[in-house]
Order: structure tokens, then C-alpha cells, then sequence
């Protein structure tokens, strides 16, 4: 199977997974990207069997609007009870990173609300240690220069990235030249960067399940 397939594979498997959580009151928070959208499409086919959705970005909301399905917004729910979502990289310990479509801020708003985060990824997202994928940092646009200067001192590479606004209106720096031996340290050092929004390091509320495509098949992490 290629990339495509296997992308399907998981946000087919990710259906499978949620569907008998759902109940007629319930809300699914969904997340952004290639993978996110086959969920997204496929989430259609079980429209009915739940009451709406949160996006974590502008395109998911819009993709979710096509297809006839609410998207409610997070300050009018009460609860979440399952949130899905690709990722750039996954560990063993399902810390990600995320970003890549310049999502994170709001992926992690929704991540945090969730009763559950399930990461749906083909098996290339797969690593032993996390940051050979830049790492996404959204910044304050007033402030970019100050936290790239930051970053640096942290050990990082971090390049501008030209002509992306993120939906809240900032900028995106990726951090280059990263081994994240310890997320969970990393993130925070990030987040307390003033002029820093939120960083791409799902760690300190890493995925509740992994749902990894390979060739042999959906493997449950
Ligand atoms: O900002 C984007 C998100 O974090 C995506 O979930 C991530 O980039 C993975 O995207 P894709 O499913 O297209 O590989």
C-alpha cells in the first residue's frame, strides 16, 4: 500500500474505533490535515450517529460543513468525548509531533478537551526519537524575532515560515537540528518563551491511542 492507502487505512480504522462511543448527544473534535480529511469523509457515512463536531482549523470545519455535518464551537460544548487526529512524527510513548499544516494551536485546544485523543498515521510517522520533522512553533508576529533568538540558545534552527498565517492571525517557525530526548522538558521550555503561543509537541498530553498504518496491516499502539 502507498502513503494514500495507508492514510485511508487508519482514518477507516479510527471509524471502526469511535463508533460504538458514540452516542446521539455526543460531540467528535476533529483534527487537520491529509489523514484528518479521510476521516473527515468518512465520518459522513455516520452522520446521524452523533451530534456534531469541533474543528481544530478553518479547512476541517469547512470540509465537515460539505458534508452536511455540524460543527459546533468549543465554547458551546459541554464535552468532547473523542478527538482524531494525524501527526507529523509519533514515539513509542505516542508524544507527537504536530503542525505541519500550521493547525497546532487549536489541535491542541481541542486535544485538551478531549475525554480521548486517537492519532491516526502512517507508519512514515513513526520514530524512536522525536525531531528530525521541524518542529512547528506558532509565535505572536510582533515576537518572532525575540523567540527565534530564544530557540537558538535552546539548540535549535528555527526558519521563518514565508507567507503562512496561522487561523489566529500569527506565524509559524519550524525548529531545525532537533533530538527531543525529552519532550515533555522541551515543550515546556518552548511554551515559556514569551511571545511563544504553543509549540508542536503533543507530550505533556500526548495521544491516548495510536492507531499506525503499515504494511502488515492497522496496528493499535
Ligand atoms: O497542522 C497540521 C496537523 O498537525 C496535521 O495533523 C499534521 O501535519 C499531519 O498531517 P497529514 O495527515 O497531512 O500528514
Amino acid at each position: 500500500m502507498n502513503q494514500d492507502q495507508l492514510k485511508q487505512a487508519v482514518a477507516k480504522a479510527a471509524i471502526d474505533y469511535i463508533q460504538p462511543k458514540l452516542e446521539s448527544d455526543s460531540i467528535v473534535g476533529v483534527g487537520t490535515g491529509s489523514t484528518a480529511n479521510y476521516f473527515i469523509d468518512y465520518l459522513a457515512d455516520i452522520k446521524g450517529q452523533f451530534d456534531g463536531t469541533v474543528a481544530s482549523s478553518e479547512a476541517s470545519a469547512e470540509r465537515l460543513k460539505s458534508h452536511g455535518i455540524p460543527v459546533y464551537d468549543l465554547n458551546a460544548v459541554d464535552q468532547v468525548v473523542v478527538y482524531v487526529d494525524g501527526a507529523d512524527e509519533t514515539n513509542p510513548q505516542r508524544m507527537l509531533i504536530k503542525g505541519g499544516g500550521a493547525a497546532l494551536t487549536r489541535e491542541k485546544i481541542v486535544a485538551a478537551v478531549a475525554d480521548e485523543f486517537v492519532c491516526i498515521a502512517d507508519g512514515s510517522k513513526w520514530v524512536d526519537v522525536l525531531g528530525a520533522f521541524p518542529l512547528p512553533v506558532e509565535v505572536i508576529p510582533m515576537a518572532r524575532s525575540h523567540v527565534a533568538r530564544e530557540i537558538v540558545k535552546l539548540g535549535g534552527s528555527p526558519v521563518y515560515r514565508e507567507g503562512v498565517v496561522t487561523d489566529n492571525g500569527n506565524v509559524i517557525l519550524d525548529v531545525h537540528d532537533l533530538q527531543i530526548t525529552d519532550p515533555v522538558d522541551f515543550e515546556n521550555k518552548l511554551n515559556q518563551i514569551v511571545g511563544v503561543v504553543t509549540n508542536g509537541l503533543f507530550a505533556a498530553r500526548n495521544a491516548d491511542v495510536l492507531l499506525l498504518g503499515t504494511e502488515n496491516g492497522v496496528e493499535t499502539k
